[in-house]
């Protein structure tokens, strides 16, 4: 089967948790685009009633408007989901303001921890994903490793007041980098209008300290690892079938 094909078979599986009435984060990226298409058709035909889709990227907002899901900005659901509600007391950390979030990944080891950001989304995607009660990774088989870093690089979006001295950075803890550069040929911008320095770590020993040492960091607004911590299942296809792996 071509990898296209196994993108579509686990995000559609991950799309059978989605049920009615819920707010769904929707991810980024060619696996979750089969996600958002097959939310739009369940919506479409009627077998999936009162979602509200909550976009990781623009380039997904622009995908799922244009497929009729109904959509809010995480500012709209927080006023929605909290309205009459005193501020002060709620824990937000403890309510998880969207119910199931659908996204993607470049890298998925052993542990579950998580390489994102090749289609440079990493940024709005952590931001939904620390919001989620539940985020579903869909990926096929040949994005798991059995240590981050084997098969992709670690996406760090700077400011880019900082470009030059986070690349130095970067490398001071022993990455190789490269600017993202996009189709034109100029610098890839995100949606929040930062770069991206992918950073080539090698095989990562120690997620855990790299994300620390890259969270202390001014001038890194945020990097491609998720640690499984955010993680609640990887749907994980190939040509034997489909796994739902969880973390432990
Ligand atoms: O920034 C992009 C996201 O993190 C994607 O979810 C990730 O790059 C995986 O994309 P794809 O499903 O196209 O391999």
């Amino acid at each position: 089967m071509d990898y296209s094909r196994l993108k579509q078979i686990a995000a559609e599986k991950a799309v059978e948790e989605v049920k009615d009435g819920m707010f769904v984060g929707l991810g980024t990226g060619s696996t979750a685009k089969f996600a958002i298409i097959k939310i739009a058709k369940k919506i479409k035909d009627g077998h999936l009633k009162n979602i509200y889709g909550i976009p990781t990227s623009k380039k997904t907002e622009e995908l799922a408007a244009g497929l009729g899901i109904p959509l809010l900005s995480l500012n709209q659901l927080f006023k929605l989901r909290t309205k009459n509600v005193e501020r002060r007391t709620l824990n937000i950390e403890r309510t998880k303001l969207i119910d199931i979030t659908i996204d993607g990944a470049d890298e998925v080891d052993s542990d579950l921890n998580l390489i994102k950001g090749g289609g440079g989304a990493l940024l709005r995607e952590k931001v939904i994903a620390q919001n989620t009660g539940r985020l579903l990774i869909v990926v096929d088989k040949t994005k798991l490793s059995s240590r981050l870093g084997e098969k992709f690089f670690v996406p760090v979006e700077v400011l880019q007041f900082a470009l030059e001295s986070e690349i130095n950075f970067l490398e001071s803890l022993g990455a190789k980098t490269d600017i993202r550069k996009s189709d034109d040929g100029g610098f890839f911008v995100t949606d929040e209008g930062n770069y991206i320095i992918d950073a080539n770590f090698g095989k990562i020993e120690n997620p855990a300290e790299l994300n620390s040492l890259l969270n202390e960091r001014a001038g890194i607004v945020e990097h491609g690892i998720f640690l499984n911590k955010l993680v609640d299942s990887v749907y994980c296809s190939s040509n034997d079938g489909i796994e739902i792996l969880s973390v432990s």
